[in-house]
């Protein structure tokens, strides 16, 4: 589907990814060598995203197995790159899973990272399979008129690997000839929508606006958003979500406006060993200068740049994620099928965990 996926092995059997940092304006790869290379790029958000995360701590234990690191401090270290997507327990589990009792650390860390990776881009077609028809209902209700689908940070295929997410029943509808428009939030204050998603939509041509974060309301209020489509970093049994920070002020807008707002959750995200997300989902809370500062190119030198946007005696908070309660959720788009924002939704199409 893309012509380019976010991490990939090279020819000496090590790992690249794209520096999410610096995108829209500058592509650049960087080589994973060892899993402290990993851990940082997590850590540092070089690569993000739940899905992508998960795939790079598993290509983590893989080099760690290469460098012939203490696999049980490797899992640790990586498990503390960030505490709220999920995948990144998920991926350490089935590598951990996997190697034991294997007799080649190295070559069966390799295959299952490999595997974890092509998993992930099918269950992502996936969810665009089953998340199309609900594009297409709205489509077709407005007489084959634009779709405007607000989305807030960035679940697409740079929080993935391939399609992404709330992008692959995008791309899909894209490919079958349906008008859609995206109103892409900026996502403050790392910019994700901004940098990234406005960055794939580009280059798949998606028609599609930056707003700020807080617009998304107005346009609510005046008929100019036909429903909404985010990611989640972790979503529990009973179909609470927890997402980037804003994207539970987004559903209550769209609650308050009779706009369905869907959550496009890969089963890799699913923690169905919790119910209450507000109680049990840990938020990450980031350092207070990605608030107070704004990474860009300057008008100036062309170059990155970043920016203090306040006093610098100035204190920020910066929680990196809310959660969004069942209630405000419409339904779950997932790569088995549509289904609502609870536990019995869920059982429906994941039986397993009953
Ligand atoms: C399919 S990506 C899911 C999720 O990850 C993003 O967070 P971050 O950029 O901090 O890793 C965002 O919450 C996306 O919705």
């Amino acid at each position: 589907m893309s012509a380019f996926r976010t991490i990939w092995t090279t020819e000496d059997h090590y790992v690249e990814v794209i520096d999410q940092r610096k995108l829209p304006h500058e592509w650049v790869v960087e080589k994973l060598i060892s899993y402290k290379d990993a851990e940082r790029a997590i850590k540092e958000m070089v690569v993000r995203g739940a899905p992508l995360i998960g795939a790079t701590a598993a290509y983590g234990i893989y080099l760690a197995a290469k460098e012939g690191a203490d696999l049980n401090e490797a899992f640790a270290d990586l498990r503390l790159s960030r505490p709220t997507a999920v995948n990144l327990f998920w991926a350490l589990d089935r590598m951990k899973a996997k190697l034991a009792g294997a007799t080649d650390l190295v070559q069966t860390a390799w295959e299952e990272a490999a595997q974890i990776v092509e998993d992930d881009v099918e269950t992502c077609r996936m969810i665009g399979v089953h998340g199309l028809p609900l594009i297409e209902a709205i489509s077709k209700k407005k007489r084959g008129e634009t779709v405007h689908i607000l989305t807030h940070c960035n679940a697409g295929m740079l929080g993935c690997i391939e399609w992404g997410t709330i992008t692959s029943p995008i791309y899909q509808a894209v490919q079958k000839g349906i008008k859609v428009h995206v109103w892409v939030d900026e996502t403050r204050p790392r910019l994700q929508g901004a940098n990234l998603t406005c960055y794939e939509l580009t280059r798949h041509d998606v028609p599609h606006t930056l707003i700020v974060d807080n617009q998304g309301g107005h346009l609510m209020q005046h008929g100019m958003v036909d429903m909404c489509i985010v990611g989640t970093d972790r979503t529990t049994r009973q179909g609470d979500v927890a997402n980037k920070i804003g994207t539970y002020l987004k559903a209550l807008a769209a609650h308050d406006n009779h706009i369905p707002f869907y959550v496009a959750l890969p089963s890799t995200t699913l923690d169905m060993t919790i119910r209450d997300g507000l109680k049990e989902i840990p938020i990450e809370q980031r350092n207070q200068n990605e608030v107070r500062y704004v990474v860009g190119k300057s008008k100036i030198t062309g170059q990155l740049d970043e920016v203090l946007i306040c006093p610098e005696t100035t204190q920020a908070s910066n929680y990196g994620f809310d959660v969004t309660p069942a209630r405000l959720v419409t339904a779950l788009i997932t790569e088995r099928g549509v289904c609502n924002a609870s536990e019995e939704g869920l059982l429906k199409l994941f039986p397993e965990y009953n």
